[in-house]
Protein backbone atom coordinates (compact mmCIF):
# COMPACT_ATOMS: atom_id res chain seq x y z
CA UNK A 1 0.00 0.00 0.00
CA UNK A 2 1.11 3.62 -0.88
CA UNK A 3 0.53 6.86 1.74
CA UNK A 4 0.35 10.30 0.38
CA UNK A 5 0.79 12.93 2.92
CA UNK A 6 0.18 16.59 1.98
CA UNK A 7 0.62 19.04 4.66
CA UNK A 8 -1.73 22.12 5.14
CA UNK A 9 -0.21 25.61 4.13
CA UNK A 10 -1.20 29.11 4.89
CA UNK A 11 -0.58 31.47 2.18
CA UNK A 12 -0.33 35.21 1.79
CA UNK A 13 1.79 36.35 4.99
CA UNK A 14 0.22 39.79 4.61
CA UNK A 15 2.13 42.09 1.99
CA UNK A 16 2.78 38.27 -0.13
CA UNK A 17 -0.34 37.89 -1.91
CA UNK A 18 -0.22 34.82 -4.52
CA UNK A 19 3.52 35.15 -3.82
CA UNK A 20 4.63 33.77 -0.31
CA UNK A 21 3.32 30.46 1.68
CA UNK A 22 4.36 28.46 4.81
CA UNK A 23 3.81 24.62 4.73
CA UNK A 24 2.66 23.54 8.30
CA UNK A 25 2.29 20.56 10.58
CA UNK A 26 1.65 20.54 14.67
CA UNK A 27 4.57 19.91 16.62
CA UNK A 28 4.97 15.97 16.71
CA UNK A 29 3.65 14.37 19.29
CA UNK A 30 3.07 10.88 20.02
CA UNK A 31 -0.91 11.97 20.30
CA UNK A 32 -0.96 13.95 16.78
CA UNK A 33 -0.91 10.54 14.57
CA UNK A 34 -2.30 12.49 11.82
CA UNK A 35 -0.98 15.90 12.67
CA UNK A 36 -2.33 18.58 9.51
CA UNK A 37 -2.19 16.53 6.47
CA UNK A 38 -4.15 15.35 4.29
CA UNK A 39 -3.42 11.35 4.20
CA UNK A 40 -4.37 9.18 1.11
CA UNK A 41 -3.95 5.53 1.52
CA UNK A 42 -3.93 3.37 -1.90
CA UNK A 43 -4.10 -0.04 -2.26
CA UNK A 44 -3.70 -0.96 -5.36
CA UNK A 45 -5.71 -4.08 -6.59
CA UNK A 46 -3.32 -5.40 -8.80
CA UNK A 47 -4.73 -6.40 -12.33
CA UNK A 48 -7.99 -7.10 -11.57
CA UNK A 49 -11.10 -4.17 -12.21
CA UNK A 50 -13.47 -2.69 -9.77
CA UNK A 51 -16.61 -4.01 -12.07
CA UNK A 52 -18.95 -1.38 -9.69
CA UNK A 53 -16.37 1.34 -10.57
CA UNK A 54 -16.29 3.36 -13.36
CA UNK A 55 -12.90 4.62 -13.44
CA UNK A 56 -11.74 1.55 -11.93
CA UNK A 57 -11.48 2.86 -8.16
CA UNK A 58 -13.37 3.63 -5.55
CA UNK A 59 -12.82 6.31 -3.04
CA UNK A 60 -13.56 6.26 1.01
CA UNK A 61 -13.36 9.55 2.55
CA UNK A 62 -12.79 10.40 6.58
CA UNK A 63 -11.57 12.99 9.09
CA UNK A 64 -12.41 16.87 9.29
CA UNK A 65 -14.97 17.77 6.95
CA UNK A 66 -15.09 14.70 4.85
CA UNK A 67 -19.21 14.94 4.96
CA UNK A 68 -18.70 17.85 2.39
CA UNK A 69 -16.78 16.12 0.28
CA UNK A 70 -18.05 13.27 -2.62
CA UNK A 71 -16.93 9.88 -2.74
CA UNK A 72 -17.94 9.76 -6.70
CA UNK A 73 -14.27 9.51 -8.34
CA UNK A 74 -15.04 11.56 -10.62
CA UNK A 75 -16.67 14.74 -8.46
CA UNK A 76 -14.12 14.38 -5.45
CA UNK A 77 -11.38 16.45 -6.71
CA UNK A 78 -8.44 14.73 -5.26
CA UNK A 79 -9.60 11.39 -8.15
CA UNK A 80 -10.81 14.27 -10.33
CA UNK A 81 -6.93 15.44 -10.52
CA UNK A 82 -5.54 12.07 -10.57
CA UNK A 83 -8.14 11.71 -13.50
CA UNK A 84 -6.57 14.30 -15.65
CA UNK A 85 -3.00 13.90 -14.80
CA UNK A 86 -3.86 9.91 -16.13
CA UNK A 87 -5.79 11.29 -19.35
CA UNK A 88 -2.72 12.94 -20.01
CA UNK A 89 -0.76 10.12 -20.43
CA UNK A 90 -3.59 8.58 -22.63
CA UNK A 91 -4.96 6.55 -19.95
CA UNK A 92 -9.03 6.79 -19.52
CA UNK A 93 -9.09 5.53 -16.01
CA UNK A 94 -7.09 4.26 -13.25
CA UNK A 95 -4.75 1.45 -14.98
CA UNK A 96 -5.32 -1.23 -12.39
CA UNK A 97 -8.36 -1.29 -9.50
CA UNK A 98 -7.73 1.56 -6.94
CA UNK A 99 -9.03 1.91 -3.56
CA UNK A 100 -8.09 5.25 -2.27
CA UNK A 101 -9.15 6.27 1.38
CA UNK A 102 -8.78 9.55 1.89
CA UNK A 103 -7.96 11.06 5.92
CA UNK A 104 -8.61 14.62 6.39
CA UNK A 105 -6.99 17.02 9.13
CA UNK A 106 -7.28 20.26 7.30
CA UNK A 107 -10.59 22.15 7.63
CA UNK A 108 -12.28 22.68 4.28
CA UNK A 109 -12.29 26.29 2.85
CA UNK A 110 -10.64 27.91 6.34
CA UNK A 111 -7.84 29.55 4.53
CA UNK A 112 -4.96 26.46 5.41
CA UNK A 113 -4.60 25.49 1.63
CA UNK A 114 -7.25 22.44 1.92
CA UNK A 115 -7.88 22.94 -2.13
CA UNK A 116 -4.30 22.99 -2.74
CA UNK A 117 -3.21 19.98 -0.38
CA UNK A 118 -5.73 17.62 -2.39
CA UNK A 119 -4.90 19.25 -5.64
CA UNK A 120 -1.59 17.84 -5.30
CA UNK A 121 -2.47 14.71 -3.48
CA UNK A 122 -4.62 14.42 -6.33
CA UNK A 123 -1.20 14.99 -8.88
CA UNK A 124 0.71 12.39 -6.67
CA UNK A 125 -1.91 9.47 -7.04
CA UNK A 126 -1.95 9.94 -11.01
CA UNK A 127 1.63 9.58 -11.27
CA UNK A 128 1.38 6.74 -8.87
CA UNK A 129 -1.73 4.73 -10.23
CA UNK A 130 -0.18 5.35 -13.41
CA UNK A 131 3.35 4.99 -12.40
CA UNK A 132 4.62 7.98 -14.38
CA UNK A 133 7.53 8.85 -13.03
CA UNK A 134 7.01 12.70 -13.04
CA UNK A 135 9.33 14.77 -10.85
CA UNK A 136 8.00 17.31 -7.85
CA UNK A 137 8.71 19.91 -10.64
CA UNK A 138 6.62 18.23 -13.13
CA UNK A 139 3.82 17.74 -10.86
CA UNK A 140 4.38 21.45 -10.39
CA UNK A 141 3.29 22.28 -13.71
CA UNK A 142 0.28 20.12 -13.52
CA UNK A 143 -0.90 21.35 -9.69
CA UNK A 144 -1.04 24.74 -11.55
CA UNK A 145 -2.78 24.37 -14.38
CA UNK A 146 -5.59 23.31 -11.72
CA UNK A 147 -5.16 26.20 -8.99
CA UNK A 148 -3.81 28.41 -10.60
CA UNK A 149 -2.11 30.61 -8.02
CA UNK A 150 1.61 29.15 -6.36
CA UNK A 151 1.57 30.57 -3.02
CA UNK A 152 -0.52 27.24 -1.31
CA UNK A 153 0.58 24.52 -3.94
CA UNK A 154 4.58 25.44 -3.59
CA UNK A 155 4.68 25.02 -0.14
CA UNK A 156 2.38 22.08 0.23
CA UNK A 157 4.38 20.20 -2.76
CA UNK A 158 7.67 21.41 -1.76
CA UNK A 159 7.79 21.78 2.12
CA UNK A 160 9.10 24.84 3.84
CA UNK A 161 8.77 28.73 3.90
CA UNK A 162 8.61 29.17 0.06
CA UNK A 163 7.72 32.43 -2.32
CA UNK A 164 6.60 31.41 -5.81
CA UNK A 165 5.56 32.91 -9.29
CA UNK A 166 3.83 31.60 -12.44
CA UNK A 167 3.63 32.32 -16.20
CA UNK A 168 -0.15 32.59 -15.98
CA UNK A 169 -0.48 33.61 -19.72
CA UNK A 170 1.03 30.29 -20.76
CA UNK A 171 -2.36 28.49 -19.36
CA UNK A 172 -4.95 29.71 -22.11
CA UNK A 173 -7.19 26.85 -20.97
CA UNK A 174 -9.89 27.86 -19.33
CA UNK A 175 -10.37 25.36 -15.72
CA UNK A 176 -13.51 23.72 -16.88
CA UNK A 177 -11.49 22.47 -19.75
CA UNK A 178 -9.04 20.92 -17.76
CA UNK A 179 -11.44 19.61 -15.23
CA UNK A 180 -14.36 18.90 -17.58
CA UNK A 181 -17.64 18.04 -15.28
CA UNK A 182 -17.30 14.21 -15.75
CA UNK A 183 -20.52 11.67 -15.60
CA UNK A 184 -19.99 8.12 -14.25
CA UNK A 185 -20.25 7.15 -18.38
CA UNK A 186 -18.35 9.94 -19.63
CA UNK A 187 -16.61 8.88 -22.44
CA UNK A 188 -13.24 10.70 -21.61
CA UNK A 189 -11.47 9.19 -24.44
CA UNK A 190 -13.47 11.91 -26.74
CA UNK A 191 -12.02 14.99 -24.28
CA UNK A 192 -8.98 17.06 -25.61
CA UNK A 193 -6.05 16.70 -23.55
CA UNK A 194 -4.51 19.87 -22.14
CA UNK A 195 -1.10 18.80 -20.86
CA UNK A 196 0.60 21.74 -18.90
CA UNK A 197 2.95 23.78 -20.54
CA UNK A 198 6.61 22.69 -19.31
CA UNK A 199 8.03 24.81 -16.26
CA UNK A 200 5.00 27.46 -15.46
CA UNK A 201 5.82 27.95 -12.66
CA UNK A 202 8.97 29.28 -10.25
CA UNK A 203 9.76 28.94 -6.44
CA UNK A 204 12.68 29.47 -3.74
CA UNK A 205 12.78 28.32 0.05
CA UNK A 206 13.65 30.91 2.32
CA UNK A 207 15.24 30.27 5.65
CA UNK A 208 12.64 30.02 8.59
CA UNK A 209 14.08 31.07 11.95
CA UNK A 210 13.40 28.40 13.84
CA UNK A 211 11.60 30.05 17.08
CA UNK A 212 9.09 31.18 14.86
CA UNK A 213 5.91 29.21 15.39
CA UNK A 214 2.22 29.79 13.33
CA UNK A 215 -0.40 30.56 15.58
CA UNK A 216 -3.62 29.52 13.76
CA UNK A 217 -7.52 30.54 14.90
CA UNK A 218 -9.81 28.81 13.01
CA UNK A 219 -13.63 29.85 12.67
CA UNK A 220 -16.10 27.76 12.21
CA UNK A 221 -18.04 29.53 9.43
CA UNK A 222 -16.17 28.54 5.83
CA UNK A 223 -15.03 31.26 3.03
CA UNK A 224 -15.01 29.51 -0.03
CA UNK A 225 -11.38 31.11 -1.85
CA UNK A 226 -13.28 31.60 -4.98
CA UNK A 227 -15.59 33.96 -3.48
CA UNK A 228 -12.87 35.65 -1.86
CA UNK A 229 -10.57 36.59 -4.95
CA UNK A 230 -14.23 37.75 -6.46
CA UNK A 231 -13.78 40.41 -3.71
CA UNK A 232 -10.22 41.90 -4.93
CA UNK A 233 -10.30 45.06 -7.63
CA UNK A 234 -9.45 44.63 -10.56
CA UNK A 235 -6.89 47.07 -10.89
CA UNK A 236 -4.84 48.98 -7.68
CA UNK A 237 -3.40 52.75 -7.40
CA UNK A 238 0.55 52.69 -7.70
CA UNK A 239 0.62 53.77 -4.25
CA UNK A 240 -0.59 50.30 -3.25
CA UNK A 241 1.48 47.97 -5.36
CA UNK A 242 4.70 49.92 -4.09
CA UNK A 243 3.30 49.80 -0.55
CA UNK A 244 3.25 45.56 -0.95
CA UNK A 245 6.42 45.13 -3.45
CA UNK A 246 8.44 47.05 -0.86
CA UNK A 247 7.18 44.79 2.13
CA UNK A 248 7.31 41.67 0.50
CA UNK A 249 10.39 41.82 -0.76
CA UNK A 250 11.63 42.68 2.53
CA UNK A 251 9.66 39.85 4.35
CA UNK A 252 11.38 36.73 3.99
CA UNK A 253 14.84 37.80 4.43
CA UNK A 254 13.75 39.45 8.01
CA UNK A 255 11.60 35.98 8.85
CA UNK A 256 15.02 34.00 8.69
CA UNK A 257 17.27 36.98 10.55
CA UNK A 258 18.67 36.13 14.35
CA UNK A 259 17.69 37.96 15.76
CA UNK A 260 14.39 38.96 15.09
CA UNK A 261 13.46 43.00 14.80
CA UNK A 262 9.24 42.70 15.12
CA UNK A 263 8.83 46.19 14.41
CA UNK A 264 10.10 45.12 10.89
CA UNK A 265 8.32 42.07 10.57
CA UNK A 266 5.40 43.60 11.95
CA UNK A 267 5.48 46.82 8.97
CA UNK A 268 6.54 44.04 6.22
CA UNK A 269 3.75 42.18 6.93
CA UNK A 270 0.97 45.16 6.14
CA UNK A 271 -0.98 44.92 3.01
CA UNK A 272 -3.31 46.26 0.77
CA UNK A 273 -4.10 44.04 -1.97
CA UNK A 274 -6.16 41.75 -0.32
CA UNK A 275 -7.08 41.83 3.21
CA UNK A 276 -8.59 45.39 3.37
CA UNK A 277 -10.92 43.52 0.99
CA UNK A 278 -11.90 41.01 3.03
CA UNK A 279 -12.75 42.08 6.23
CA UNK A 280 -16.39 41.96 5.04
CA UNK A 281 -15.61 38.09 4.91
CA UNK A 282 -14.04 37.71 8.09
CA UNK A 283 -15.62 40.25 10.94
CA UNK A 284 -12.89 41.67 12.98
CA UNK A 285 -10.47 40.95 10.68
CA UNK A 286 -9.07 44.52 10.11
CA UNK A 287 -9.26 45.16 13.97
CA UNK A 288 -7.30 42.71 14.85
CA UNK A 289 -4.42 43.67 11.97
CA UNK A 290 -4.60 47.12 13.62
CA UNK A 291 -4.84 46.42 17.45
CA UNK A 292 -2.66 43.07 18.08
CA UNK A 293 0.71 44.88 17.88
CA UNK A 294 4.24 43.58 18.83
CA UNK A 295 5.13 46.11 20.85
CA UNK A 296 1.85 45.06 23.12
CA UNK A 297 2.37 41.29 23.31
CA UNK A 298 5.95 39.63 23.90
CA UNK A 299 6.97 37.25 21.28
CA UNK A 300 4.54 38.59 18.55
CA UNK A 301 5.93 38.97 15.34
CA UNK A 302 2.96 40.35 13.18
CA UNK A 303 -0.73 38.80 12.53
CA UNK A 304 -2.37 38.25 8.98
CA UNK A 305 -5.53 36.75 7.34
CA UNK A 306 -4.35 32.58 6.59
CA UNK A 307 -4.82 32.76 2.93
CA UNK A 308 -7.88 34.01 1.71
CA UNK A 309 -9.31 33.14 5.14
CA UNK A 310 -11.30 33.08 7.51
CA UNK A 311 -8.32 31.81 9.78
CA UNK A 312 -6.24 34.27 10.85
CA UNK A 313 -2.49 33.83 11.89
CA UNK A 314 -0.26 35.37 14.06
CA UNK A 315 3.76 34.50 13.75
CA UNK A 316 5.46 34.47 17.15
CA UNK A 317 8.01 33.04 19.13
CA UNK A 318 6.10 32.55 22.50
CA UNK A 319 3.16 34.08 24.38
CA UNK A 320 0.96 31.69 21.79
CA UNK A 321 -1.94 31.21 23.85
CA UNK A 322 -2.46 34.65 25.59
CA UNK A 323 -1.81 35.93 21.82
CA UNK A 324 -4.48 33.33 20.23
CA UNK A 325 -6.89 34.44 22.96
CA UNK A 326 -6.48 38.07 22.04
CA UNK A 327 -7.19 37.44 18.51
CA UNK A 328 -10.07 35.27 19.67
CA UNK A 329 -11.60 37.86 21.73
CA UNK A 330 -11.32 40.26 18.93
CA UNK A 331 -12.46 38.11 16.63
CA UNK A 332 -15.59 37.18 19.11
CA UNK A 333 -16.65 40.90 20.03
CA UNK A 334 -17.36 41.14 15.76
CA UNK A 335 -18.58 37.86 15.20
CA UNK A 336 -20.12 35.29 18.23
CA UNK A 337 -18.84 31.88 16.68
CA UNK A 338 -16.58 29.18 17.97
CA UNK A 339 -13.19 29.50 17.38
CA UNK A 340 -10.10 26.69 17.32
CA UNK A 341 -6.61 27.31 17.53
CA UNK A 342 -3.23 25.90 17.65
CA UNK A 343 0.52 26.55 17.46
CA UNK A 344 2.01 24.92 14.18
CA UNK A 345 5.34 25.05 13.34
CA UNK A 346 7.09 24.46 9.74
CA UNK A 347 7.24 21.19 7.87
CA UNK A 348 10.28 21.00 5.92
CA UNK A 349 9.25 17.71 3.70
CA UNK A 350 6.32 19.20 1.97
CA UNK A 351 3.96 16.26 0.03
CA UNK A 352 5.87 12.57 0.92
CA UNK A 353 4.58 9.21 -0.88
CA UNK A 354 5.52 5.91 0.82
CA UNK A 355 5.58 2.29 0.08
CA UNK A 356 4.03 0.57 3.61
CA UNK A 357 3.70 -2.76 4.66
CA UNK A 358 0.60 -1.89 7.23
CA UNK A 359 -2.63 -2.52 6.23
CA UNK A 360 -5.36 0.75 6.29
CA UNK A 361 -4.77 2.74 8.98
CA UNK A 362 -8.26 2.97 10.76
CA UNK A 363 -8.55 6.45 12.41
CA UNK A 364 -11.06 7.88 14.80
CA UNK A 365 -12.69 10.47 13.70
CA UNK A 366 -11.37 12.65 16.91
CA UNK A 367 -7.94 11.74 15.65
CA UNK A 368 -7.99 13.80 12.52
CA UNK A 369 -8.76 16.64 13.70
CA UNK A 370 -6.69 19.89 13.14
CA UNK A 371 -7.58 22.37 15.93
CA UNK A 372 -7.63 21.15 19.23
N1 LIG B 1 -9.43 16.50 0.86
C1 LIG B 1 -10.19 16.97 -0.12
N2 LIG B 1 -10.71 16.13 -1.00
C2 LIG B 1 -11.47 16.59 -2.00
N3 LIG B 1 -11.79 17.90 -2.20
C3 LIG B 1 -11.27 18.77 -1.32
C4 LIG B 1 -10.46 18.36 -0.24
N4 LIG B 1 -10.11 19.47 0.46
C5 LIG B 1 -10.66 20.52 -0.16
N5 LIG B 1 -11.36 20.11 -1.23
C6 LIG B 1 -12.10 20.96 -2.13
O1 LIG B 1 -11.62 22.30 -1.98
C7 LIG B 1 -12.69 23.16 -1.55
C8 LIG B 1 -12.13 24.20 -0.57
O2 LIG B 1 -11.26 25.00 -1.33
P1 LIG B 1 -11.06 26.57 -0.97
O3 LIG B 1 -9.98 27.04 -1.86
O4 LIG B 1 -12.36 27.25 -0.97
O5 LIG B 1 -10.58 26.58 0.54
P2 LIG B 1 -9.12 26.27 1.13
O6 LIG B 1 -8.24 25.74 0.06
O7 LIG B 1 -9.34 25.39 2.31
O8 LIG B 1 -8.65 27.69 1.63
P3 LIG B 1 -7.43 28.58 1.09
O9 LIG B 1 -7.35 28.28 -0.39
O10 LIG B 1 -7.83 29.98 1.39
O11 LIG B 1 -6.23 28.11 1.83
C9 LIG B 1 -13.67 22.22 -0.87
O12 LIG B 1 -14.97 22.79 -0.92
C10 LIG B 1 -13.58 20.96 -1.72
O13 LIG B 1 -14.35 21.13 -2.90
N1 LIG C 1 -3.30 34.03 -2.47
C1 LIG C 1 -4.55 33.30 -2.34
C2 LIG C 1 -4.38 32.25 -1.28
C3 LIG C 1 -5.57 31.36 -1.13
O1 LIG C 1 -5.28 30.43 -0.14
C4 LIG C 1 -5.68 34.28 -1.97
O2 LIG C 1 -5.49 35.01 -1.01
O3 LIG C 1 -6.72 34.28 -2.65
Amino acid sequence: MKIIRVPATSANLGSGFDVLGLALRSAPSASQRFGNFLELQIKDLGQGSLSSAPWNCEIICHGEGSELLSSLVHENLVTQVALYVLRCHGKEAFPSATTVTLITAIPLSRGLGSSAAAIVAGVMLGNEAGDLGLSKERMFDYCLMVERHPDNIAPALFGGFIGAFMDIARIEIPLSEVLPKLSGDTDTSLLPIHKPPLSIGCYHHYRLNSDIKAIIVVPTFHSNTAEARSQLPYSYTREDVIFNLQRCALLPVLLGEKPLRAAKISEAMRDRLHQPYRTNLVPGLGEVLLELRYDKYPGLLGTCLSGAGPSVMALATQNFETIAQAIIMILSEAQDVHYDWQVLELDPDGATCNDTNQDFCHVEESESRLVG
